[in-house]
């Protein structure tokens, strides 16, 4: 799934962890303080009152509908709207739980029971093993309803059951016993597989009609003007993506004849009413569904989930027909589930349209944030959902993939030619040229997206754009568009438009979902992740990474993707390396022997160089290393573009690296060569001195590598060569007195420290070899501009002012900053050109002003980590800033990214200045005399 979709699931877990009921409700207008009206055909003629009361008030009324009075047809369809809303799902009612448990308090909990208890009912469902035992509150026409109900293995009865004629003394008579439930109780009660199932439950309970209890056979309701009613199930037509709607098929307590209830996406529901019959002038069923369409419109606009009510009369021989198809279809072994698609279709037509209703589904807390930070991250986000288009746009403007002003590239088409044609046509207006397949998967850098301009589209015109023939020209124009909004896809779509991103775009494809829905999505993309919510555990147990929250994706994403991709790039660069030395240092002895294969390290020693003296650095390096504290990370989404680019594992610096380990074997070996000239130094203790010497500068390039120290580092770097090494060698000389023929090295090291030619080495060589790395690395973080140099400067400047150190130990930059209250930012301000903007002048500091092409305006950010980092210039449409109001800002933290035209601010000089407010002028001027 798409991660606004993902958020939109979420409504009922927000604030908090707390299931708010309040948060949401199909009428909404009381609750929500929308003045949104409810669509049905009773408050068709009275659209313009508020219906939301109106229609609870009606269902309440002591002359409102009733299974067992005569009533009117509106009363009647009023009353079948909302026993569609408490009936047509799959909510359990689970009134015996500990309320802590049913109300799915913690997301992870309710996630197992609403899965668990879903399950159950669903095993009765297709078990039905004998039919229910009467209860006390059934009336008795509902009990022979009960038992006229279908025997388990869904068999067509040979005759019809008795109809059943509802007799007005066998409801209670008068006033119907109270529900023996409270609204609280029921509220709380219900469990559902989907948000919005249960969100129409309550709905429907608050407004008088109470789900109180569902079994495998029947469903029991309460309803004002009868109390409690049983409805006998007689087939339940789940909900699936590729229907896009869901059925129940029950029994009309009042007739007891088959009546089916339907819910759905409009799409999927009102392209199946029965036509209206022209003769038939009461009808006003046009007028019902012209307001449902002009109702639904206005829920999706505001973001509301919306969905079709409709009900459909069968009389007893339809229903016997149907049913012996149903059977039929149901025991194919060969394409049961299209023949059961077949017998679902044919039974969901002809329906009787009742209304619609609108969901609320509020974002989760912090996703417009988590959505915003991952595109300044530079990654592509497209969202993937079965929502309509009206209903996406307003959740993808909430969540701040789209911004105003945008140009929506709405794509509507019925055939591929249709949409290959718009496709291309846009293709021509943002002068983008042509591609074959084969150069876009092979292309090196991605071309610049365009922030102005989304795309939206649907799942019709989706399904022409996957064609092959189209599919390259629909990514060409994907590429360019900030955002990608796809509706009502289903769930083989969603998984088609990953594979086909990764496939074709050769990217690199995270999917994130929360439904049964998104599961093939999650499974294709490379790296899936579930969120665990209401929509139940399938998304989950598909996924390589399971989230409570939406927004930890940013701290997924940002902090640890960027600190594994770093660990890993350096921990197998110190790999690469230390086996490089490791045979470097046995290669250089060959030269001395005439390339006998002689080795002069001790066969253990061989061993162990490996496995034990140079294992636990790189180990502690590829676990524990972050050479970026997780705040600057998450203040600065931009800096994963550098992981993105594969910044710290580049082809150069396997190169290098392997020269590197030339070297400093190199150094290692004719070190301890040259101090054993002339000597009586045997072959072994003369291999001690290399692999000692060795080891002591492998683990010093290790601790050059690390940049996060922690007690394990210490633990690791100083264990490698005292322990591992010195003593483990100690203890074998010792000890092996006669062993590991033909090298014993029985008292060969303990000989070996004692003398001069063994200690030099030991200090010569690691000073030596690593000298090359650690010019070449103070070169690089005193010089280098990059993302990541300047955001580890600024790490390690608010470490030193936080430092404790004595101002006399500090760096003279770093007591300024000291004595000037911390941080870069404040009364210092400095401006320095940065190398990859022409005329640019940098500062660090928490506020930026950025300009490009004369536009230039202001943004400022309160938080202390966030830094003026930029890969590309920005345009903040607005007037430039004046000297004023850059002084304006000088009590606050103030930095610049002033793009000039070669001249003025920066203009390729450093600029040093003492306080804002003359930075400020400096600015000014330079704006002056440059734009
Ligand atoms: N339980 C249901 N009963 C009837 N119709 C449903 C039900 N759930 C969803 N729908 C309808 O089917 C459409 C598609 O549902 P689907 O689950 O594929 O996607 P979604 O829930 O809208 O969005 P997402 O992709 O974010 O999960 C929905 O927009 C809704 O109109
Ligand atoms: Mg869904």
């Amino acid at each position: 799934d798409s991660q606004a979709s993902i958020e939109c699931r979420q409504p009922i877990l927000d604030g908090g962890n707390q299931k708010r009921d309040c948060d949401f409700d199909v009428t909404g207008a009381a609750v929500c303080g929308r003045d949104l009206p409810v669509s049905t055909a009773a408050a068709a003629n009275n659209a313009d009152r508020s219906p939301t009361s109106e229609l609870a008030d009606a269902l309440a009324a002591p002359d409102g509908p009733s299974l067992r009075r005569v009533t009117s047809l509106r009363q009647r369809r009023l009353l079948d709207f909302f026993l569609v809303m408490a009936v047509c799902n799959s909510v359990v009612v689970s009134i015996d739980q500990p309320a802590s448990e049913s109300a799915a308090d913690s997301t992870a909990t309710s996630a197992t029971s609403v899965d668990s208890a879903v399950k159950r009912w669903k095993r009765q469902v297709w078990r039905r093993k004998a039919p229910p035992a009467a209860s006390s509150e059934l009336s008795a026409s509902a009990a022979v309803a009960a038992s006229a109900a279908p025997t388990p293995s869904l068999t067509p009865s040979p005759t019809p059951p008795t109809p059943l004629v509802l007799e007005t003394d066998q409801l209670s008579a008068g006033t119907p016993e109270p529900c023996r439930y409270t609204d609280a109780e029921l509220t709380k009660a219900y469990v559902a597989e989907s948000p919005d199932e249960a969100a129409l439950v309550r709905a429907a309970c608050r407004s008088g009609c109470k789900l109180v209890q569902r079994d495998a056979d029947s469903c029991l309701v309460w309803l004002p003007a009868d109390g409690h009613v049983r409805l006998p199930l007689l087939c339940v037509m789940p909900f699936d993506a590729d229907r896009k709607r869901m059925s129940v098929l029950v029994r009309d307590p009042a007739t007891n004849r088959p009546m089916l209830l339907t819910k759905g996406a409009d799409c999927a529901v009102l392209d199946r009413l029965r036509p209206s019959d022209p003769a038939d002038t009461d009808s006003d069923a046009d007028r019902v569904l012209l307001l449902t369409r002009l109702h639904m419109e206005q829920y999706s606009v505001a973001g509301l989930r919306t969905l079709c009510l409709a009900v459909r009369y069968l009389d007893e021989a339809e229903y016997a027909d149907w049913l012996a198809e149903y059977t039929l279809a149901q025991r194919r072994i060969q394409g049961r589930e299209a023949a059961m698609a077949r017998a679902f279709d044919r039974l969901e037509a002809g329906l009787e349209l009742l209304g619609a209703t609108g969901v609320e589904d509020r974002l989760q807390e912090g996703a417009a944030d988590t959505v915003a930070a991952l595109r300044e991250a530079g990654i592509s986000v497209w969202v993937l959902t079965g929502d309509k288009q009206e209903t996406a746009v307003q959740v993808g403007h909430a969540c701040r993939l789209l911004t105003e002003g945008q140009q929506l590239l709405t794509l509507v088409a019925d055939s591929p030619a249709e949409a290959g044609d718009r496709v291309r046509r846009w293709l021509r207006e943002l002068d983008v040229a042509y591609r074959p397949a084969y150069q876009i998967r092979q292309r090196r850098a991605r071309p610049a997206v365009r922030d102005g301009v989304a795309l939206v589209l649907d799942g019709r015109a989706l399904r022409h754009c996957l064609d092959e023939l189209v599919s390259c020209d629909f990514l060409l124009l994907a590429e360019q568009c900030s955002s990608v909004l796809c509706c009502r896809t289903t769930p083989s779509q969603k998984a088609a438009v990953v594979g086909l991103v990764k496939e074709s775009l050769g990217m690199q494809t995270l999917a994130i979902g929360d439904g049964a829905n998104d599961v093939s999505m999650i499974q294709t993309a490379d790296i899936g992740v579930g969120i665990s919510g209401q929509e139940g555990m399938q998304a989950v147990m598909a996924a390589d990474f399971s989230l409570a929250r939406f927004r930890f994706l940013k701290k997924l994403l940002l902090v640890h993707g960027h600190w594994c991709y770093d660990r890993l790039a350096r921990m197998s660069l110190y790999l690469f390396y230390k086996n490089c030395v490791y045979i470097m240092m046995l290669f250089w002895y060959q030269l001395f022997n005439g390339f006998s294969g002689q080795v002069n390290i001790g066969q253990v020693y061989q061993i162990c160089f490996n496995l034990t003296m140079t294992s636990l650095g790189p180990l502690v390096i590829g676990i524990l290393d972050r050479h970026l504290s997780a705040e600057i990370l998450m203040a600065n989404p931009v800096l994963y573009t550098d992981a993105q680019n594969c910044r710290s594992y580049l082809p150069w610096h396997f190169w290098l690296n392997i020269l590197d380990a030339v070297w400093q074997s190199l150094v290692v070996f004719f070190v301890a060569y040259l101090g054993a000239m002339d000597t009586d130094c045997g072959i072994w203790s003369f291999g001690d001195t290399v692999v000692s010497a060795g080891v002591i500068t492998a683990v010093a390039h290790n601790a050059l590598e690390v940049r996060g120290w922690t007690g394990l580092h210490w633990f690791a770097l100083l264990g490698s060569p005292l322990i591992a090494w010195f003593a483990f060698a100690i203890v074998l000389n010792l000890v092996c007195t006669n062993c590991l023929h033909p090298d014993n090295p029985y008292y060969v090291i303990v000989h070996g420290l004692t003398t001069a030619r063994f200690w030099l080495p030991q200090l010569l060589a690691p000073v030596l070899a690593l000298t090359p790395r650690l010019c070449v690395r103070a070169y690089r973080n005193t010089t280098r501009s990059n993302l990541t140099a300047q955001a580890l400067r600024h790490q390690s400047s608010a470490a030193s002012t936080r430092s404790t150190k004595p101002a006399w130990l500090l760096s003279p930059s770093a007591a300024t900053r000291r004595r000037n209250g911390g941080g870069s930012s404040g009364d210092a301000v400095e401006l320095a050109t940065a190398g990859n903007f022409d005329g640019a002048a940098v500062a660090t500091g928490a506020a930026g002003i950025i300009s490009v092409g004369g536009e230039v305006g202001l943004s400022t950010s309160s938080d202390p980590h966030r830094l003026p980092l930029q890969t590309r210039p920005r345009t903040f449409p607005g007037p430039p800033p004046t000297a004023a109001a850059l002084t304006a800002l000088s009590s606050r933290s103030l930095s610049f990214l002033v793009r000039g035209n070669g001249s003025g601010v920066g203009g390729g000089r450093r600029v040093r200045t003492r306080s804002a407010s003359s930075a400020a002028a400096t600015a000014a001027a330079g704006r002056r005399a440059s734009w």
